[in-house]
């Protein structure tokens, strides 16, 4: 789809949307809204994308982060993002999810959903689930706490306490546990868990709110050969149902997962193909495999 037609798009869902975000903020509500509700609707991807970025440019202290960076996701892909250290890889995850505002550029959640005008909170709410490198579960508390706590809004609160699963909740929490692999150890203590339980945890917690895309920052990272080989399952039983972007700098474990790579450089795509092609590439082995 070319922008114009995401223009056409955009302004086409534009009037329901500018009723939504008036008397927010004088600026358009990019940033008085964050705790506020948002309504997960269906996002339009009959486009084939279900991310859009174009001719994004971001400057730290007049360092060009990223620069006009153009990328696209189809829906239920699952890519692979490599590139040297400073690329811009996570930048990049900080514009689409609203931590980082860019310079210029588009930057779409579907064909209709300009995530520019949207809060890091709205954004996550909207269905882009984030996990960082490092898990970041609830230690003290219970595997079977730990995803239950990640369908409320408000964290504060005490598992259990003024809050019950309905029934499509409790069988979306069993299907979770099945899919991170952690059925059977409902009731231990997430700090007894090892690295790579945690990790699959975490995108267990992310699960529960049925993100539609995924992104992941390193998941293996720290994982022994045998949680990476069953990550490397998770992730491909993912997709498909959800569209995922992996930030890896493990060859072997993006041999296994990868359809389409991407190598991000100075803030760039430099190549973009099957890893095979990209391995290949002069500039990549150049930057990045060559080192
Ligand atoms: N908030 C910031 N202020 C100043 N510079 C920043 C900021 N965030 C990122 N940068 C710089 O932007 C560049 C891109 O950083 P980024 O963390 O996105 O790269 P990366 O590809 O994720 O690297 P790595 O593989 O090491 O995680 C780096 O030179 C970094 O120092």
């Amino acid at each position: 789809m070319t922008p114009d037609l995401m223009d056409e798009g955009a302004r086409r869902q534009g009037a329901q949307r500018e009723r939504e975000v008036q008397g927010r903020t004088a600026s358009g509500g990019r940033a008085a809204a964050a705790g506020r509700p948002v309504t997960a609707g269906e996002v339009d991807t009959t486009h084939g994308r279900i991310l859009y970025l174009e001719d994004v440019s971001v400057s730290f202290d007049g360092f060009r982060a990223i620069n006009k960076l153009s990328l696209d996701i189809a829906p239920g892909e699952l890519r692979c993002i490599i590139g040297p250290n400073g690329a811009g890889k996570t930048t990049m995850m900080d514009i689409i999810t609203g931590k980082t505002r860019p310079d210029e550029g588009t930057v779409f959640f579907g064909s209709t959903i300009d995530l520019l005008r949207y809060t890091e909170p709205e954004i996550a709410q909207m269905g882009i689930g984030r996990k960082f490198q490092k898990p970041t579960v609830f230690e003290q508390l219970t595997v079977f706490e730990n995803l239950e706590l990640a369908l409320k809004t408000d964290k504060r609160v005490t598992p259990s306490v003024l809050f019950r699963l309905d029934s499509a909740q409790a069988d979306r929490l069993a299907e979770v546990l099945g899919t991170i692999h952690l059925a059977g150890s409902e009731n231990r203590l997430a700090g007894t868990l090892s690295h790579g339980q945690k990790q699959w945890l975490e995108i267990g917690m992310l699960l529960m709110q049925d993100p539609k895309l995924l992104l992941l920052d390193e998941p293996v990272a720290g994982m022994t050969d045998e949680e990476t080989a069953r990550t490397a399952e998770l992730f491909l039983s993912l997709k498909g149902r959800h569209s995922l972007m992996v930030v890896e700098h493990d060859m072997s474990f993006i041999r296994t997962i990868s359809d389409i790579v991407t190598v991000l450089c100075e803030g760039a795509v430099l190549a973009q193909g099957s890893l095979a092609q990209v391995q290949a590439d002069e500039r990549v082995i150049e930057v990045y495999l060559g080192r």
